[in-house]
């Protein structure tokens, strides 16, 4: 029998998430980041957002070249350097048995959202630990797997850097699942796009605790492993390469992602990038629409203009 594509296509982001990582720490420790603001300060890209997203594009559509593949940095140079383009599909996660739905989907009919840095502002200011490679794969419009890649993670065996992955109608792997402390409600939220709208929004929901840390990617490994119950974002300014890996994994675990109103965003090749109803985020402890339920009116209403 065939492996199925949709494996295939997890196993090989897998590897390719790390080969972005270990481009990612290359280009911190030679030092010179190239950095290019894109539409202002808040929007800076380096040379290692770029080079990672070559080598993953590349390397993707490369063994699947009918692949949709949309990447945060734009149209790529897939001429890349022979080192770059990686061929192995991970063994292990191969191992796993595919989900009956999405048996048979075949390769034209997948969207790949790719983020080769989330949490670039983090990285520019050396808070490396904040810092993932996002991708994730989306089936019929919806966020369906994802690799949540950390490239700066110190492992026990003391190797660096771990995949997390998550499949729905499988489930996740690469991390201990964890559950928040009970009677509290820990929110975690942006470090460097903080505004009066987001910070309305936090107050409304009475959290006990904000933990304020760079990356979609990195707040959802905050609910993954236990730190906090929700990640609310009350701004336009995630794109859909930011929320399809972390939305993919967290609702392979049973949490869900989804804009402020409680709505799940369309993971289709075109629809408008923007995530404009902002990002709210849930463990499966909590109940998901008691919380969309207590956002305030205004602020949906601040969003929609
Ligand atoms: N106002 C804004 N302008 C541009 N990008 C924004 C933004 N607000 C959030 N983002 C992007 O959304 C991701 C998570 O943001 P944050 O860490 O503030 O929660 C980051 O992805 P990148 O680092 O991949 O660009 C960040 O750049
Ligand atoms: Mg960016
Ligand atoms: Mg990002
Ligand atoms: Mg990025």
């Amino acid at each position: 029998m065939t492996t199925p594509q949709v494996m295939r296509i997890m196993a090989l982001s897998i590897n390719t998430a790390a080969r972005a990582g270990s481009i990612i720490r290359d280009v911190m420790q030679r030092g010179n980041l190239g950095i290019v603001e894109k539409e202002g300060k808040d929007d800076l890209q380096t040379e290692a957002d770029r080079s990672a997203q070559q080598c993953i594009i590349a390397s993707l559509s490369r063994k699947f070249p009918n692949l949709k593949i949309i990447g945060e940095e734009g149209d790529s140079n897939l001429d890349v350097k022979p080192e770059w383009l990686v061929t192995d599909e991970n063994e292990e996660f191969l191992k796993n048995c595919c989900p009956e739905e999405w048996r048979e989907i075949k390769e034209e009919e997948f969207v790949v959202w790719v983020d080769p840095l989330d949490g670039t502002s983090e990285y520019t200011q050396g808070l490396l630990e904040h810092v993932t490679v996002l991708i994730g794969v989306a089936i019929k419009n919806r966020a369906v797997g994802g690799v949540i890649y950390q490239p700066y993670y110190k492992q026990s065996n003391g190797e660096i850097g771990r995949a997390i992955w998550g499949l729905k109608g499988l489930g996740t792997g690469g991390f201990k699942p964890t559950s928040p402390p009970k009677g509290q409600m820990i929110i975690t939220t942006t470090r460097s796009h903080l505004t009066p709208l987001v910070q309305q929004a936090l107050d409304a929901l009475s959290p006990t605790e904000v933990i304020k840390v760079g990356g979609a990617g990195y707040k959802v490994l905050q609910l993954l492993e236990g730190r906090a119950h929700a990640y609310v974002f009350a701004s336009p300014g995630c794109k859909r390469w930011d929320t399809c890996a972390p939305e993919a994994v967290l609702e392979a675990y049973g949490g869900i992602l989804t804009d402020l109103a409680g709505v799940h965003y369309s993971y289709a090749a075109e629809v408008d990038y923007k995530n404009r109803m902002g990002v709210l985020a849930t463990v499966p402890e909590l109940k998901h629409s008691d919380i969309a339920n207590q956002v305030p009116k205004d602020i949906l209403d601040a969003l929609r203009s």
